[in-house]
């Protein structure tokens, strides 16, 4: 299989600028490509995740990855796919968001690979120095308004409204193309589906400039989910790649809990796993479903590419604490993650107390009456043990790393005591 049926078995392929062209110049060495990211919040979340993927796996196939942080198109805003015009955020605080970025996209792609290393550039390195005579005279000079109306993202915002600003955002995007064409030799650019209209733009412009090499774009589609929620996002909101802001246990249930639905289109767009090891598992979800061992392995997958092995263990490591019930080997660190939505409750200077006083106390138990008889049924447990002492003290033998107490109360009821 070439990278480009490859893609097409995962079900990645959305709308290629001549496939025949593509996949004969693919056939016939490295062929340089580029994915851009704007910095439009401090994280990457795994809706990027695919267009980063999709660079990995024609690096894989030998062919060299770029990938651009829009440092400078950040500034601007890509009106895209969106229906409103975006707030404009603070430079500085782009600055930041960019870095970060770029420090996320370090490590989701190999810059070590003999031949063919991935890189990424910065776009405001080029945008930042070019001046409104260049860009009027050079650059602007070769879009016609028409065509620009006739895009999608601009024609679709023509009756509620677009600023002059977001309107010029195709032009910055065909100019870097241009400028990685002609530096850089970079003849292919991916994107999302969304990105259809600022990439072709963009091989309008190379074609225009008269480049005699042909520029090829090709967009991946938009991730749909069976339930047709919106793909990324959970109850608790959208899942990052940093794990300060996702932790990686919750980064690995969104994975586990893929419906089964989902779930093999999802080990084609997001693994590295080959057709015969997803038809296993096809397999496998047939015969014993309840095993979810596709789920599971989508996870580990994710996690560990993500996340790294270690991260990924851990995550394994707190879901079977949490479904045993028996937290006894947890570190502080793991209790954070598994708990992190779990009500808590602050016991002020490391204070030993009842357990009758602090089931009432963090509100677990309604009323004193209450606790006690909760206690006596053995309806409660410290850290994964049952108490049924009514005069039992939570003191320093139960704080993990002298920072946590796992109180249950029932079978699922889980509060999370702080120190
Ligand atoms: N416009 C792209 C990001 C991008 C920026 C600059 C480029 O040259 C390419 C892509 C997006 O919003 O997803």
């Amino acid at each position: 299989m070439n990278i480009l049926q490859d893609l097409e078995f995962r079900g990645l392929l959305n709308q290629v600028t001549d496939r025949e062209g593509l996949e004969k110049e693919l056939e016939s060495g490295k062929v340089k490509l580029y994915c851009g990211f704007d910095p439009t919040a401090d994280s990457l979340h795994i809706g990027n995740l695919l267009p980063i993927l999709t660079l990995r796996r024609f690096q894989e196939a030998g062919h060299q990855p770029y990938a651009l942080v829009g440092g400078g198109t950040g500034l601007i805003g890509d009106p895209s796919g969106r229906q409103t015009e975006r707030t404009l955020n603070e430079a500085e605080i782009v600055v930041q968001w960019t870095e970060k970025i770029k420090s996320q996209l370090s490590r989701l792609l190999d810059f070590e690979r003999e031949g063919n290393p991935a890189n990424t550039v910065n776009n405001y390195d080029w945008l930042s120095e070019l001046t409104m005579i260049e860009f009027l005279r050079d650059v602007g000079k070769n879009f016609s308004i028409n065509y620009m109306l006739a895009k999608d993202s601009v024609d679709s915002r023509l009756e509620g409204g677009i600023s002059f600003t977001e309107f010029s955002y195709m032009i910055l995007q065909s100019y870097d193309f241009l400028n990685l064409f002609q530096k850089e030799d970079i003849k292919l650019q991916i994107g999302g589906s969304d990105q259809w209209g600022n990439i072709t733009a963009g091989m309008e412009l190379i074609r225009r400039s008269g480049e005699e090499e042909k520029a090829f774009g090709l967009t991946i589609p938009l991730i749909t989910k069976a339930d047709g929620t919106k793909f990324g996002k959970t109850a608790s909101g959208t899942i990052w790649l940093d794990a300060e802001k996702t932790t990686p246990y919750e980064f690995y249930q969104f994975w586990v809990n893929a419906a089964d639905a989902d779930v093999i289109n999802w080990l084609k767009y997001f693994t590295f796993l080959s057709k015969d090891q997803i038809a296993d598992l096809e397999k496998s979800m047939a015969e014993a479903p309840e095993k979810r061992e596709a789920q599971k392995a989508l996870g580990r997958e994710v996690t560990t590419l993500v996340h790294g092995e270690k991260a990924y263990l851990q995550a394994v490591k707190i879901t079977e604490a949490l479904f045993s019930g028996n937290l006894s080997d947890l570190t502080a660190n793991e209790i954070e993650q598994g708990f992190k939505d779990v009500p808590s409750f602050s016991v002020e200077n490391q204070a030993d107390m009842n357990i009758v006083d602090l089931l009432v106390e963090a509100k677990i138990s309604p009323s004193k009456r209450q606790a006690r008889e909760d206690v006596t049924n053995g309806a409660v447990s410290v850290n994964g043990d049952k108490v049924q002492d009514l005069s039992y003290t939570i003191d320093a033998k139960d704080r993990i790393e002298n920072r946590f107490v796992i109180l249950r109360r029932g079978k699922k009821k889980y509060t999370l005591i702080r120190y």
